[in-house]
């Protein structure tokens, strides 16, 4: 038996045509969402995501605004496209493609965002807004993969997760939106301090692997039936990219992610639903 797939495009899709609905409301009531992109270098792939989120926002009626530095830009310069992006009305959100080049502070350019127009939901005020059950935009990755599995009628309520990693984007923000009453999952972290990664994962109904570790999660350490999601991301040897889930996995498990055309696609439709629901309580 394979795994059922956690079909990642299209519920991106359906997320999508409801936001189309909400944002011809929102300009019958006069504002236009407007997606802004910062984006600084010329890495191939950070220009292929970024080009992405501006097809997804000409199909929902978003505006986009598209902001390109050259890669020896200076801390300055991208600071000064932050405080135009902050300034302009017609940017109702905005991202800061990461990662930017070596020798810039990443954070404090991420703190000079104005946190009501985080699209990414990763300014330290709206992961505080988190922490404190207040209403803010989401981390786009971990609500993208809650979004996946309710869709696909997986329960996450009394769940064993683990998340494998602790990174920014994903791996710390995780827990917190499992843990929240409206998920009510239990969660453990594991990272590469964990002593015994097996013992923790053979455990779990749900596994999320964003270590960025080639093939960590191999099929013996996985529960039968257990879902499990790859946002992992490596090179091999030989440079081909690689994700953290062994492709056996999906002999064992119930569910698993794609990808591509897993949790990439939710990624971008939670980045989009974060511009609407700003633009959204701007009107309320
Ligand atoms: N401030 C910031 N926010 C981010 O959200 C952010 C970032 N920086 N830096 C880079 C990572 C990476 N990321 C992806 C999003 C979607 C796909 C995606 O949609 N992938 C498609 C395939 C795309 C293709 O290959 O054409 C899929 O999985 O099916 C991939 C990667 C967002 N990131």
């Amino acid at each position: 038996m394979t795994a059922q797939i956690l079909d990642g495009k299209a519920t991106a899709a359906e997320i999508k045509s409801d936001l189309t609905a909400r944002v011809a409301a929102l300009k019958e009531k006069g504002v236009t969402p407007g997606l802004g992109t910062i984006l600084v270098g010329d890495d191939p792939g950070s220009q292929k995501y970024v080009a992405g989120k501006h097809r997804d926002c000409a199909q929902v009626g978003i505006a986009s605004i598209q902001r390109e530095l050259s890669g020896t830009a200076t801390q300055e310069e991208i600071e000064a496209v932050v405080r135009e992006l902050n300034e302009d009305p017609a940017c109702t959100g905005y991202i800061v493609q990461l990662p930017l080049p070596k020798g810039i502070d990443e954070n404090r350019i991420l703190e000079l965002m104005d946190p009501d127009k985080d699209a990414d939901g990763l300014h330290p005020m709206n992961l505080g807004r988190l922490v404190l059950n207040e209403p803010a935009p989401l981390p786009c990755t971990p609500n993208g993969i809650i979004t996946l599995l309710r869709r696909h009628g997986v329960e996450i309520k009394g769940a064993e997760v683990v998340v494998v990693g602790r990174g920014v984007t994903i791996g710390r923000p995780m827990p917190l939106l499992l843990t929240r009453r409206s998920e009510n999952a239990t969660v453990t972290q594991c990272h590469t301090g964990t002593r015994d990664l097996a013992a923790h994962l053979r455990r779990a109904d749900i596994i999320v692997a964003a270590a960025g570790s080639a093939h960590l999660i191999r099929p013996e350490d996985v529960k039968p039936g257990a879902a499990v999601l790859d946002v992992g991301v490596s090179r091999s040897a030989e440079g081909k990219i690689v994700g953290d889930v062994h492709p056996g996995v999906a002999e064992v498990a119930g569910w698993v992610a794609p990808n591509p055309g897993g949790v990439g696609p939710m990624t971008r439709a939670q980045l989009l639903v974060n511009v609407v629901e700003a633009a959204e309580r701007s009107v309320r």
